[in-house]
């Protein structure tokens, strides 16, 4: 089970990556879900035009949160879209300091890509200002929405961060994840999708049933 400091939390945040039209965005907060995430990486195939982006997150529900990911963007092009689409977190993917993090004045995610040998303690400790960390698979030369898992057991078991696990999560498989892992939360991408971009809404109720099972177990 996930502690932070003193408190157990039972039940597991899922946040739904990639959206890129304000109808599956919608369909995807009525199945229950906590965040819903927005691409702003022009290489991917989830990127999401800021115009679009704008109307999802004004569509959205106050009470769910609006994660922006960007990947190495300079800091004006971040602006420009703060400017215009109310996040309410920022998630960042590329090679990005603390310092340069913070300068958004929005809680934000540092992912981290396990790539083999890297040194999470080491590596959380050089962002202070970071409101948690996504774990999320290694693939040279991708950053994010690989659909690939990486072993769980390389999750730390107590750590003082909030922890996203991502990478390849899957109706099928995200219930185990949890259990293994206790983080405070899942990221899901292609696991849930009918093509990129688009979420499959049975997939997106499958996953939060199992989500739901075992949390009631916990
Ligand atoms: O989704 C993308 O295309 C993407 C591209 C560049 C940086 C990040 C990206 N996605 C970030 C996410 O939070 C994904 O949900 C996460 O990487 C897991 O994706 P998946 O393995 O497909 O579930």
């Amino acid at each position: 089970m996930w502690e932070i400091g003193t408190l157990v939390q039972q039940r597991t945040r899922v946040k739904v990556c990639g959206l890129t039209s304000v109808d599956n965005a919608l369909a995807v907060e009525a199945c229950g879900v906590d965040a819903i995430g927005l691409v702003f990486y022009p290489p991917s195939p989830r990127s999401v035009h800021i115009d679009t982006a704008a109307n999802i997150a004004a569509a959205l529900g106050p009470l769910t949160h609006k994660v922006g990911l960007f990947v190495n963007a300079d800091a004006v092009s971040v602006e420009q879209v703060l400017a215009r689409v109310d996040l309410s977190v920022l998630q960042f993917h590329g090679d990005e300091p603390d310092s340069y993090c913070r300068q958004f004045r929005r809680p934000f995610f540092k992912a981290l890509r396990m790539q083999d040998g890297l040194d999470i303690a080491t590596v959380m400790a050089a962002y202070p200002s970071a409101s948690g960390f996504l774990l999320d698979a290694y693939k040279k030369g991708v950053p994010g929405g690989t659909g690939e898992s990486f072993d769980w057991a390389r999750v730390p078991k107590s750590c003082a961060h909030h922890l996203l696990l991502a990478g390849g999560l899957t109706p099928s498989n995200v219930g185990a994840a949890i259990e293994q892992t206790g983080v405070y939360g899942v990221d899901v991408s292609g696991g849930v999708e009918s093509g990129p971009g688009v979420k499959n809404i049975d997939l997106v109720r499958a996953l939060i049933a199992q989500v739901q099972r075992v949390d009631q177990n916990k």
